[in-house]
C-alpha cells in the first residue's frame, strides 16, 4: 500500500499540502450507525491547531472541519467519510530563500533526492500540518471506542527539554498551552520557551499517552502486534524519534521478578507491560511514551549545502513552532485511537465479540 494510507480495516488516507487549498482525509471502513457531526471532531482539532499561544507557530488556521460524505441524517452510513480542512493562512514567500538549500534535520533533503521535485511551501507534504487530518480521523475513532467499550484516550507532555514535568493531575492538562498535567510548573515552562524563542532555537519534548478501558485480545500474535502497530503509528507522527511501551527502556535494569506484572484474582498488580503481552492487549491501560525531536526550522544560521552540493548557509524565517512537541499530544492520542479501532475491528472479524474487562488494579491503587 502506498504511504499515505494508515490502517487495515479502519483506513485513513491523508491528502494535501501545507500551502495547498486544503488538507484532509478519507476514512474507509468506519462502522455504520455512529452518530457523527463536525462538533464531535472539532474539539480535538482545536486542541492541536496552530496560533493558540505565543509558544507555538503564529500561523492562524481555524482548522474548521467539513464532513463531505459518509454521514446521512447524522449517522455514519458505512461509506467513505471524507473530512476537509481548508488552508487559509499560507505565507509562501517565507520559503523563497530555502528553495535552493536543505535545512539540517529536515525532510527537504530526502524528499528532493527521492522524488526530484518538492513543494517547499510550508514544508509541503512533509509539514506537521498534515497531522490535522489524523487528529480528525482519531476523533471519530475515539467516539466509536468510547461508545463500544468505554475506552478513553488521553495524553500529556512529560518533559520539555531538560524540564521534567511532574504529574499533578489529568485535569491540569486542559488549563495550559503545554498539555502539562501540572499547573505549578507552567511559569517555568513559559520562561524556558521565551528564552528559547529569543535565541532563535528549538527544543525536543517527551509525551505520554494512555488508553483506559481497552478490551482484552486486541493485536495479532506475530507481525501486527498491538505494541508494534502503536510504535509504527507514533513513529508516523512528524518529528517522533523514539517510542516506549510500558517500562520501555527502563526494563533494561529490571529483574524478571520485578518486570513481570503479577496476576491476582482481582487483576494485575502493576503494569510494566504497558497493557500488551505477546502483542495482544491485556485489558490494562495501554501506556506509551515518545520522544519528539527539536523543530528543524530555526532562525539560527547553520551550515548546509545547496542543490549543486556547494556549501551554503541556511536561515529559516517564518512562523515555526520552537517545540513541535507542545502541540503533539492530541496527535499522539489520535494515532493511538486509530490503532485501537483498527485492531478492535480486526479482532471482531476473526474472533467475534470483543471482551471488555478492566483487570488493572495497578491503576486503581
Ligand atoms: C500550520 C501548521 O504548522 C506548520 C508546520 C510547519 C512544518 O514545516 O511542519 C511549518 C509552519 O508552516 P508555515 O510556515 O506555513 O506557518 C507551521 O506553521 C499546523 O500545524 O497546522
Amino acid at each position: 500500500m502506498a504511504g499515505s494510507t494508515f490502517g487495515q480495516l479502519f483506513t485513513v488516507t491523508n491528502f494535501g499540502e501545507s500551502h495547498g487549498p486544503a488538507i484532509g482525509c478519507v476514512i474507509d471502513g468506519c462502522p455504520p450507525g455512529l452518530a457523527l457531526t463536525e462538533a464531535d471532531i472539532q474539539g480535538d482539532l482545536d486542541r492541536r491547531r496552530p496560533g493558540t499561544s505565543r509558544h507555538v507557530t503564529q500561523r492562524n488556521e481555524p482548522d474548521a472541519v467539513e464532513i463531505l460524505s459518509g454521514v446521512y441524517e447524522g449517522k455514519t452510513t458505512g461509506a467513505p467519510i471524507a473530512l476537509l480542512i481548508r488552508n487559509t493562512d499560507q505565507r509562501s514567500k517565507d520559503y523563497g530563500n530555502i528553495l535552493q538549500t536543505f535545512r539540517p534535520g529536515h525532510a527537504d533533503y530526502t524528499y528532493w533526492h527521492k522524488y526530484g521535485i518538492r513543494d517547499p511551501r510550508g514544508g509541503g507534504r512533509s509539514s506537521a500540518r498534515l497531522t490535522a487530518p489524523m487528529v480528525a480521523a482519531g476523533a471519530v475513532a475515539k467516539k466509536w471506542l468510547r461508545e463500544q467499550f468505554g475506552t478513553e484516550v488521553r495524553g500529556c507532555m512529560t518533559q520539555l527539554g531538560e524540564v521534567v514535568i511532574q504529574h499533578e493531575g489529568w485535569d491540569h492538562v486542559h488549563q495550559n498551552p503545554f498539555f502539562a498535567a501540572n499547573v505549578s510548573q507552567i511559569e517555568a515552562l513559559e520562561t524556558y520557551m521565551d528564552a528559547l524563542r529569543k535565541e532563535g532555537n528549538s527544543i525536543g519534548a517527551r509525551l505520554y499517552v494512555e488508553a483506559t478501558g481497552v478490551p482484552v485480545g486486541l493485536g495479532e500474535p506475530l507481525f501486527d502486534k498491538l505494541d508494534a502497530d502503536i510504535a509504527f503509528a507514533m513513529m508516523g507522527i512528524n518529528a517522533v524519534k523514539g517510542v516506549e511501551i510500558g517500562a520501555g527502556f527502563g526494563c533494561v535494569t529490571q529483574k524478571g521478578s520485578e518486570h513481570g506484572d503479577a496476576l491476582t484474582p482481582e487483576g494485575f498488580t502493576s503494569n510494566h507491560a504497558g497493557g500488551v503481552l505477546g502483542g495482544i492487549s491485556t485489558g490494562q491501560d495501554i501506556r506509551v511514551s515518545m520522544a519528539i525531536k527539536p523543530t528543524s526550522s530555526i532562525r539560527l544560521p547553520r551550515p548546509s549545502i545547496d542543490l549543486n552540493g556547494d556549501p551554503a548557509t541556511v536561515e529559516t524565517f517564518g512562523r515555526h513552532d520552537p517545540c513541535v512537541g507542545i502541540r503533539a499530544t492530541p496527535i499522539a492520542e489520535a494515532m493511538l485511537a486509530l490503532v485501537l479501532i483498527d485492531h478492535a475491528l480486526r479482532h471482531r472479524a476473526q474472533c467475534g465479540d470483543v471482551q471488555v474487562t478492566t483487570p488493572d488494579i495497578a491503576r486503581r491503587g
